[in-house]
């Protein structure tokens, strides 16, 4: 299928997607020839994803006018995990200044893995950025609210906010991840050591865990992406989360972080801010226009859903998503190669 030329137009004069039945059309396209891909594992060092299917498989695209556009399992729940780094980080922008956020958490790549001591004591014991698990540990400590309770209920809401409906806690992922819990719990407690913990350490990885254990299906993530490319307005309830600007900072720590040390590669290949998580799901946003969610478990080896990463590239292409390509997008004519 190409564009024709009306839609090419709209693209070069406007910078929006392509034609509602082309933007259709070439979702379904990315899951039929993706979903043949095999390579990857499910992750297992948390025993509860361990028992994921590694066929399901859902793309979405939400455009930032609302329209939805989906193929496969996309409305498979599965916990939202280290996703809730990038959206945690913005909610806690809005509440306590980006200032604050980039002196406490900072914004450069680590290099190293999400679970990394070595990037603390390598950085004078600094977190670095907030989409790794020590950084994000430190954002979400940053929450307001008096006691637990209302610092949970702050980073649950706000979650909700994005996805624009409550998302539900999987009680069963959430034991599963507490109960293995150890690496989280010295790396806040090392960061603690260094005078950087706002709130007692254990029970900021508690609030942590709990966000990583909501569930979430490919659709709330292509919703929560294109509440940031809609510059922090939700497209389904018309609910403004965060602001123009933090929605703008969000994204730019993403394009440096998001797929932890492969993030460079990522936007080499894709061209857009994205986060993945373990349970293999990736929000990638094209600012201005809206935001892609993939699901699929199988992983590579720094954590990103290989389907996913697959699926975006293709349609960072073929849907114009990559911030970095000056012309139209080319390769619609083509079959992808899966
Ligand atoms: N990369 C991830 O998705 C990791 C999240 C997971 N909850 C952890 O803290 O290890």
């Amino acid at each position: 299928m190409s564009h024709d030329a009306e839609d090419v137009e709209k693209i070069v004069s406007t910078g929006a997607l392509p034609g509602w039945h082309t933007v259709e059309h070439l979702v379904e396209t990315a899951h039929e020839t993706f979903a043949h891909v095999r390579d990857g594992e499910v992750a297992d060092y948390i025993p509860a994803l361990a028992e994921a299917d590694p066929d399901l498989f859902g793309v979405c695209v939400v455009e930032v006018d609302g329209s939805v556009h989906s193929a496969g399992d996309v409305e498979h729940r599965f916990s939202v995990q280290s996703i809730s780094k990038a959206f945690v980080f913005a909610l806690a922008c809005q509440e306590v200044g980006h200032e604050r956020v980039l002196e406490t958490i900072g914004v450069n790549n680590t290099g190293l893995s999400f679970s990394s001591v070595m990037a603390i004591e390598l950085n004078g014991g600094h977190p670095m950025n907030p989409m790794v698990n020590v950084g994000a540990i430190a954002t979400t400590a940053l929450a307001p609210g008096a006691d637990q309770d209302a610092r949970w209920g702050f980073v649950r809401d706000g979650l909700s906010r994005f996805a624009g409906r409550e998302l539900e806690l999987d009680e069963g992922v959430l034991a599963s991840e507490t109960e293995g819990n150890q690496r989280n719990q010295s790396l806040a407690l090392l960061l603690e050591s260094y005078g950087r913990m706002p709130v007692d350490a254990l029970e900021a990885v508690d609030t942590y865990t709990r966000q990583c254990s909501l569930l979430v299906d490919a659709r709330d993530l292509a919703v929560m992406g294109a509440t940031l490319a809609g510059g922090g307005v939700n497209p389904l309830t018309g609910a403004r989360v965060v602001d123009a600007q933090i929605a703008r900072d969000t994204l730019s720590v993403m394009a440096t972080a998001g797929m932890y040390e492969h993030s460079g590669e990522w936007l080499f290949e894709v061209g857009a801010p994205a986060k993945s998580g373990v349970s293999g799901g990736i929000v990638t946003i094209a600012p201005g226009k809206g935001g892609l969610g993939t699901f699929s478990p199988p992983l590579d080896s720094a954590g990103n859903s290989v389907r996913g990463r697959r699926v975006a590239a293709y349609l960072a292409d073929a849907l114009g998503l990559d911030l970095f390509a000056s012309a139209p997008p080319a390769t619609n004519t083509q079959t992808p190669v899966s």
